[in-house]
Formats: structure tokens, sequence, C-alpha cells
């Protein structure tokens, strides 16, 4: 039986948090300060620091169990590392009970600093500094699995000295997260709805909910206070779904025959095309087959240039319907056979992601190869980059554009397919596709296989550019070559970023980007990380979390920093900073996407959502 106990946790918070892909940080933080606040107690009666290992197991069994029930998607519980990056023992450097913790070197720092109320700003800094200057006493360099489990320890030996409340006061502040608790309701309401009624946690005896019992017994006293009217209310929203099922499902069916009459049409003029039925999937009306006249007439006959690629020339043109696009008109068309480039619009129709410039349609008539794209009228990723009359993009711009791009990569499955068991795999493309020179992934070239891992690797070579600012193939050099000599070591990383933007670069940030850059960049793909994996490494590197503990330091003066650890400019240095081990194996594994690498932009645009103006600390 599991001694931990989440009771009065405020789960259906954390549920809605986790259900939402830009909340992720957030939900792990949530889930983790849940547990650390279990521990804290369950540490308060036995001075352990978490669970034995022999329940270990049955603990996580249980918490995920609740969390699942209380509508916390399964999948948070995997990508917040559940069982890894949030354990529940927390083992520090050997330390296993609150007693080792409180008389390791400058914890009475801590405590002193993280007496509650931590509610202010400013308090709330000190208890942080205190914590970091510790943990970066305890642990010097360490990777951040140990970084992030002795945290927790930390926070459960203090709080486990403090009471129920003040205990919620210093995780709220330690886990950046609000409103961890709700106030237990006597008497559940009728009257509300699903996701706002009482967790059955908070409404019976919170001594009841111990997460080694039964979840059937754990309920009992809830459901015995539900009344009718609950019944009723569940009914009726029973059929609502019903009728949303219904409309939903005869909406599918309409876009699916409009995509097989297009496919119809498409394969009368490419007989030899692979299977084009699932093209429009999310956006069937938006993806056709122009003509050679109409792009003509849209582009007054091809006179309106607004720009050149390694593919072709692309013009912007205006169609009689009203669209405004990007035609691209593709080079030495004779090169790629009408097969090659139909399984080339196969891969990219089927892309939609609100990060990713979308194919509208295309066009293969008089010897010509059109691919047509939604116009983005702020231009390209690349044209940021590299233009000199633009403003450079920001640092904060930067990592947030490669966790935009990363989750594009990570929601699109263009070639999953369900196995036989049931499980998602991903089929490597055998394809005589060309990608842009230093964007190929080098195992390419000998196997002539795009898989998952080729993503991976040219998504590494857009994050050296995002971070340099040169090209991926420049004053013919590769840039991944040209970055070796600054990688190998680390003082050397800031010579790497653009120089418009060096002086205001995050160190930190900047080591686990190229951490990440590393990894990626494997020559060979089985060392690659998963697209999941770099996107935890961006998240955790951009966890307010973290980044608070560093602006901890970093913006306070303190008493205990001993004077180090600050270069010049009053920032730590970065061998002084707790770094992130760069080598995420440890991070579940998890399948990317294999697909084209041709013509695909990743676009920027002015107050679109993909850059939420609150994601912190990026
Ligand atoms: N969808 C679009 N909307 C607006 N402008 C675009 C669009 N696509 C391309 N452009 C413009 O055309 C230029 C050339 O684009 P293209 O994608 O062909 O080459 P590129 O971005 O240099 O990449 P590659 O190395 O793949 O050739 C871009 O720099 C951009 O200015």
């Amino acid at each position: 039986e599991c001694p931990l106990k989440l009771s009065g946790s405020n789960v259906t918070l954390a549920a809605s948090l986790c259900s939402n892909n830009d909340d992720r940080g957030k939900c792990c933080r949530y889930i983790n300060a849940f547990i650390a606040v279990s521990i804290a107690q369950y540490a308060n009666s036995t001075s352990n620091l978490g669970v034995p290992s022999n329940l270990s197991d049955v603990c996580l069994h249980s918490i995920s169990q609740t969390l699942e029930l209380y509508g916390v998607p399964r999948n948070a519980t995997a990508f917040c590392g559940f069982g890894t990056k949030i354990p529940v023992n927390y083992e520090c450097k050997g330390r296993t009970t609150v007693t080792q913790m409180l008389r390791s070197p400058k914890f009475i720092d801590v405590m002193e600093n993280c007496k509650v109320p931590l509610s202010e700003e400013s308090s709330c800094k000190k208890c942080l500094n205190a914590g970091i200057v510790y943990l970066h006493h305890l642990l010097g360099t360490e990777d951040n699995i140990t970084l992030s489990t002795c945290r927790d320890a930390t926070f459960a030996a203090l709080a486990s000295q403090v009471d129920d409340a003040s205990a919620i006061g210093i995780a709220s502040c330690f886990f950046q997260v609000q409103g961890l608790i709700i106030l237990p309701v006597s008497e559940p309401s009728p009257s509300s709805t699903p996701k706002a009624s009482p967790s059955p946690l908070v409404a019976s005896s919170p001594s009841q909910h111990s997460l080694g019992l039964p979840l059937n017994e754990k309920h009992h006293s809830y459901h015995l206070t539900m009344v009718p009217g609950v019944g009723i209310a569940v009914t009726a929203v029973a059929v609502m779904m019903l009728l949303v099922l219904i409309v939903l499902i005869r909406r599918k069916s309409r876009e699916l025959l409009d995509s097989e009459n297009i496919d119809k049409k498409s394969s009368k003029s490419f007989p030899s095309t692979p299977p084009m039925r699932k093209f429009q999937e999310g956006a069937p009306s938006m993806f056709r087959k122009f003509s050679y006249k109409e792009i003509k007439k849209a582009t007054e006959t091809f006179n309106t240039i607004i720009g050149r690629g390694g593919f072709g020339t692309v013009y912007k043109a205006h169609f009689s319907d009203g669209l405004v696009a990007a035609v691209k008109r593709m080079n030495k068309v004779s090169e790629q056979g009408e097969h090659e480039f139909c399984r080339e619009i196969v891969l990219l129709a089927r892309l939609h992601h609100r990060h990713l410039v979308s194919l509208r349609g295309f066009c293969s008539e008089k010897h010509e190869r059109f691919l047509i794209y939604e116009y983005m009228a702020n231009g390209s990723l690349k044209d940021h980059l590299h233009s000199s009359n633009r403003t450079p993009l920001t640092w904060r711009t930067r990592v947030q554009i490669a966790i935009d791009v990363a989750n594009a990569l990570v929601a699109d499955f263009g070639l999953a397919h369900a196995s036989k068991d049931g499980s998602i795999c991903f089929e490597a493309v055998n394809t005589d596709i060309r990608g842009t020179p230093g964007y190929m992934d080098p195992e390419y070239v000998v196997t002539q296989e795009l898989t998952e891992k080729s993503d991976v690797y040219s998504y590494g070579v857009l994050l050296l550019e995002i971070v340099t600012a040169r090209r991926a193939i420049q004053d013919n050099r590769n840039l991944v070559e040209w970055s070796q000599k600054y990688m190998a070591s680390e003082l050397r990383l800031p010579d790497l970023v653009d120089p418009s933007i060096r002086d205001s670069v995050d160190l930190d940030q900047l080591q686990t980007i190229m951490s990440v850059v590393r990894w990626c960049t494997q020559k060979e793909g089985r060392d690659r990380p998963s697209i999941k994996q770099v996107l935890r490494l961006l998240y955790e590197s951009s966890d307010p979390m973290y980044s608070g503990f560093l602006a901890a330091v970093d913006n306070e003066e303190y008493e205990g920093t001993e004077g180090r650890g600050r270069n010049s400019k009053g920032k730590m240095h970065r061998n002084d900073m707790i770094f992130h081990s760069g080598d995420g194996r440890y991070l579940a594994s998890s399948s990317s996407t294999s697909r084209s690498y041709c013509s695909r932009s990743f676009l920027l645009e002015n107050g679109s959502p993909q850059s939420p103006p609150n994601i912190p600390s990026v």
C-alpha cells in the first residue's frame, strides 16, 4: 500500500493544464508539486525522503491511476518523466533522510530564507536564491535529473519541518505554481459541472486518501452523497455528446468524399502516384490542383518574384478566388520524375501545423512543376535570420521559434501508421527526393532512406542556423562542420552566437541548445534523440523553475554566494551554473516522423498564436 496522500490536491486544475500542449511545463510542475507535498507530509512522520524502493512502483502506479481518474491525460505522466524526473523517492546524493538533508552544509541558509510567507516575489526569490546556492554547493555540475531530485529533496526536508499550510506556501514558491490545494467542500453540489465538481480526494476526509487504497473504496463516500440529479445531468450530457458525435461523423464523411473526388482528379494526371486518399487531412478544401494558366495569370506572367531558393524561384500570386499565395516554380524539372514529384506532394500536403507554412496546391503542366504555398507576409525564418535590413530576432524569440518548430515536428504524424499490434510505428521512406544541401542527414546519403531521425538531423542544423544566423551552407562550408571547433569547448560556445545578439544571450539556454545540436547532428540516426526528447530539454531550459533559480542568483546579492560565479556583467559564469548534462538519453523515448525535406519553410507571422507572449523565461 502506498503511504503517500494526494489529499486536497487540486488535480482538476492540473488536468486542464495537462490537456493543453502549451501548458505542459506547468502541468508537470503541478504534478511534481503534488507529489513533493505528499512526500513532505510523509517525511514529517517518518523522516524518510520518499517511499522505500519496494513501494516505489506501487506508489507510481497508484498516483498515475489517481491522476488519470481526475482527468490528467495518461501521456502527461510520460512527458513529465513520471518515475525518472518526478520520482517518489528523493534520495539526493546518498541522503535518504530529512536529518541528513538538514545537516548538510548551507541548508540552514535555505531554512532561514524560506520562511513563509513567500507570496511576495522578492521573498520567494530569496528562498530560491538560497536553494540554488545550497544545491550548487552540494552538487557542483551534476546532471539535471540529480538537480531536480535534490531540489525536490530540499523542498521535502524543508516542508517536513512546518505545518501543512506553510508547506503549500513553500511549494508554490519552489515549483512556481498557484492554487495547489482546494478547500474541502462538505456537500458536493449536484448542479456543478463534472469538471468543476469537487475532487473526490477533497470531498471526503483527507485521511481516507492513502494512495494505496483501492480506488472504489476511496470514492465510496462521495458516491453515496451524490443525488439522483447528477444522473439526469450525466444523461443529458451523454445525449448532447451523441448529437455532437453524429454531426462530426457526418462532416468527416463529407470531407472524405471531397478528398476522394480530388484524388480522382489528381490521379488522372498522375497515374503512378502513391495513394493520395489522405491528402487533405485537417483541411480538405484548402488543397487543390492549379492549372498553368491560372498560375500565369496570378503571377502576372511570372513577373512577381519574391525570392529565389535552392529549388527554384518564388512568386507572389493573386488568384481569382482571392487566394494570395507564394508559388514556387521548381528548377530542373527533368531531374525529378513525375512519380517523385507526386510523392513529395503527398508528404507535404499532409503537414498541417500552425508553425509550418502549409501547401495549398500544386501544378504539373507544360514540363513545369509548381508548389503553391500559403503566403506569409512577414517572410520566412531565413529572411529574418539573414536579411541585414531587418531587426535581428532576439534570443528569447529564437528559443521560442526552436520550441515551436520542435512542437510542429512532434505534432506531425504524417507518415505514422498503426502497426498490427496497434502501436504507432514509422516507416522509413525510400525515395529519390533530394534534400536541401546542408540539412541532409549524412546517413541518408548512404542508406537512401529517410527516417524520423533524418528530421532530427535537419532540426539540429536549423537550430544551429537560428543560433548563428549563418546559412546551412555558407562560404562553401557546411554549418555543422564549421561549428565543430566552437562546440569542442564550452568556453567557445558564445562565439557561435549571431554577433548582433551575442551580448544578450542566456548562457544556460545556449548550453542546452548546443547540447541538443550536438545530439541531433550525430552521424548515426540511432544516436540522435527523438524530437520529443529535444522538446523536453528545450522546455526544461525554459522552465521558470530552473530559470527562476538562476535569475534569483543572477539578480540578487546573496551573502552566501562567496562572490563566486559572477562575471563582469553581474551574471553567473556558465561554468558555475548547474548545467544540463546535454545527454538526455534517460528521457522517455518517443517517435517523430519521416518526411521529405524539400520545400519546407518555417515562417514567422507577427501576432500569430505561435509565440504566446506569456511563455516564461525564453
Ligand atoms: N510561403 C512564402 N511566403 C512568402 N515568402 C516566401 C514563401 N516561401 C518562400 N518565400 C520567399 O522566397 C524565398 C525563397 O524561398 P525558398 O523556400 O525557395 O528558399 P529558401 O528559404 O532559401 O530555402 P531552400 O534552402 O529550401 O531553398 C524566401 O527567402 C522567402 O523570402
